[in-house]
């Protein structure tokens, strides 16, 4: 029987490209969710057998809405990861294809898209209004059914074609090396494709002991001293308080490494407190493998 996945739609959306970069996709049924929460609740309440959400992006930093669900609202773990470039473009409804930048009255785009374009539009989509939604392919999906509105959307290539649009600019990316990381959440070991060839990363949840000063150098330097490489820390509020944060870790390794379940002793005989939430393997597209 195949899979089903869920991913963040509707159609054309950057994750949608990922999953189909992941799966094979003969041997999958792809499901559209219309935003995280509903695609994590989705696999969490076994509709699916696994959701692919954004984590991460180069230039705006982590999709906090998809590490507060899966710390906050599930348990299960990140079974994959895939880190694919990110072109975002601006298009219009072809009744539109003749306006200028300057006479774009609105800009509809999910916040990161519109968060990696911020020098372009300052510079140039001045007296547009933001108008963010749950996804790139819902803010084309809203300019192709009000074609007559001086309207723009940012969002994919593949946005553009399903809903029929005309570019206006392509690439409008602040930072030209902008790139994404998708992960893939489910309770079941994954079938990757068998031309990916992994590396592993193990990304944990650490708290920290109450009024420890120093704890959270002693948990980098139990790390450090065993020369395992840490690529990302980054603190969100555990929401019980003021001050009160969790460490988001990931740690370039397997978690069946010889090195890690030392390290993780060192750590919780702090009194810390450790949630795995995945060790995965992880593929990285370059720009010639992906024409967006
Ligand atoms: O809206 C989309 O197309 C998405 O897949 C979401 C998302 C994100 O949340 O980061 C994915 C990739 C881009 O960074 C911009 C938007």
């Amino acid at each position: 029987m195949s899979k089903k996945i869920a991913f963040l739609g509707p159609h054309g959306t950057f994750t949608e490209e990922a999953a189909h970069s992941i799966f094979e996709n003969d041997q999958v049924q792809y499901i559209s969710f219309g935003s995280i929460p509903d695609v994590l609740d989705a696999v969490a309440m076994k509709k699916v057998d696994y959701a692919v959400v954004p984590l991460e992006n180069s230039i705006e930093g982590s999709v906090n809405l998809t590490l507060d669900w899966i710390i906050h609202e599930m348990e299960l773990p990140i079974l994959a990861e895939l880190v694919l470039p990110i072109a975002q473009h601006l298009f219009v409804s072809t009744a539109q294809s003749s306006i200028s930048l300057s006479q774009i009255q609105r800009i509809y785009s999910h916040p990161q898209a519109i968060a990696q374009c911020r020098r372009f539009i300052h510079n140039h989509l001045t007296h547009a209004e933001i108008i963010y939604t749950n996804s790139t392919a819902e803010a084309a999906e809203t300019v192709s059914e009000n074609p007559e509105k001086p309207w723009a959307a940012i969002g994919t290539r593949l946005a553009k074609e399903l809903y029929s649009l005309t570019f206006l600019k392509e690439s409008i990316e602040d930072y030209k090396d902008n790139y994404t990381r998708f992960i893939v959440v489910g309770e079941n070991p994954l079938q990757l494709r068998s031309t990916q060839t992994p590396s592993y990363r193990t990304m944990i949840l650490v708290t920290l002991p109450k009024d420890y000063p120093g704890a959270l150098y002693q948990v980098l330097a139990a790390f450090a001293w065993r020369k395992i490489n840490l690529s990302r820390i980054e603190s969100r509020p555990t929401k019980k308080g003021l001050g009160n944060y969790y460490f988001i870790i990931d740690i370039e390794q397997k978690m069946d490494d010889v090195l890690l379940p030392g390290a993780f002793a060192e750590i919780e005989a702090l009194g810390c407190q450790i949630r795995i939430l995945g060790s995965y393997p992880y593929d990285v597209k370059t720009k010639d493998e992906v024409h967006s």
